[in-house]
């Protein structure tokens, strides 16, 4: 679903992405580690199309991205650290919203199923976003990539801040969203939640990918010390 071939990223005479070779399937979860300015979220902006490789190829589907081609678009959502919604309307209002902007029109019960499915309780579909917490918002985020029909998902930073539940209810949620064949590209700095919900992990290091793991061959502990003796 997601390749990078040879995506290279150069500000200037800085090169904030070098080379990136990577493919992540349908049904994976990707988590890349690696430091502030190690260029995780580049790579989730070459993704989307949000800035232009200066090398190189981000694929969707097999259709190059560019930033002005849309059609690499309709198969992304995008969950930043803090999911931005409009804050006097409520998850409903935001959801019916969002997803008519993606050419989707729900009826209530369908719209009140999505956010019940991202785990948002029911009392609070019709409150106004504003009164949300962090975590409340990045499910109506993850019910609007859902209600959008979005094959990949990318996500920057999503369990920065959240209380260990809100993780762990978050962590759930993105397993079953893989479940249904979707794939997940996460950068973070959550080492213990990437071996938990990742299906691989990489570790980035000023620009360049220099580890490739199999989550399922590392414990936590051996992560931390692979990641601190890479960086
Ligand atoms: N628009 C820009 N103009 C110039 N340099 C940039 C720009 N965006 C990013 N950079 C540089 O590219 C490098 C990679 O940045 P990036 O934001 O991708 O890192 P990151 O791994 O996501 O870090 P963090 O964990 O802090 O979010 C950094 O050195 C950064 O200063």
């Amino acid at each position: 679903m997601l390749e990078a071939i040879g995506l290279t990223k150069k500000y200037q005479e800085h090169v904030a992405l070098n080379n990136l070779n990577l493919k992540v399937e349908a049904g994976e979860v990707f988590c890349l580690l690696g430091q502030n300015g190690a260029g995780k979220t580049t790579t989730i902006n070459l993704f989307l199309g949000f800035t232009a490789a200066s090398s190189g190829e981000a694929k969707v589907n097999g259709l190059v991205v560019s930033p002005n081609n849309e059609q690499t678009k309709q198969f992304l959502a995008y969950i930043p650290e803090v999911v931005m919604l409009y804050g006097h309307l409520s998850s409903i209002e935001n959801l019916d919203f969002f997803s008519r902007i993606a050419g989707y029109a729900y009826k209530k019960d369908e719209l009140e199923a999505f956010l019940l499915q991202a785990g948002l309780q029911p009392e609070a579909f019709y409150k106004r976003v504003g009164s949300y917490s962090k975590g409340m918002r990045q499910k109506v985020g993850i019910a609007i990539a859902v209600a959008k029909n979005a094959r990949v998902i990318l996500m920057d930073e999503p369990t920065s801040g959240l209380d260990p539940k809100a993780t762990d209810e978050f962590s759930e949620i993105v397993k079953q969203l893989s479940q249904d064949g979707r794939s997940i590209f996460m950068a973070t700095h959550d080492i213990f939640n990437a071996v938990n919900v990742g299906t691989r992990i990489g570790i980035m290091r000023q620009g360049e990918l220099v580890h490739t793991l199999d989550a399922k061959d590392i414990s936590a502990v051996d992560l931390q010390k692979l990641y601190l003796e890479t960086i």
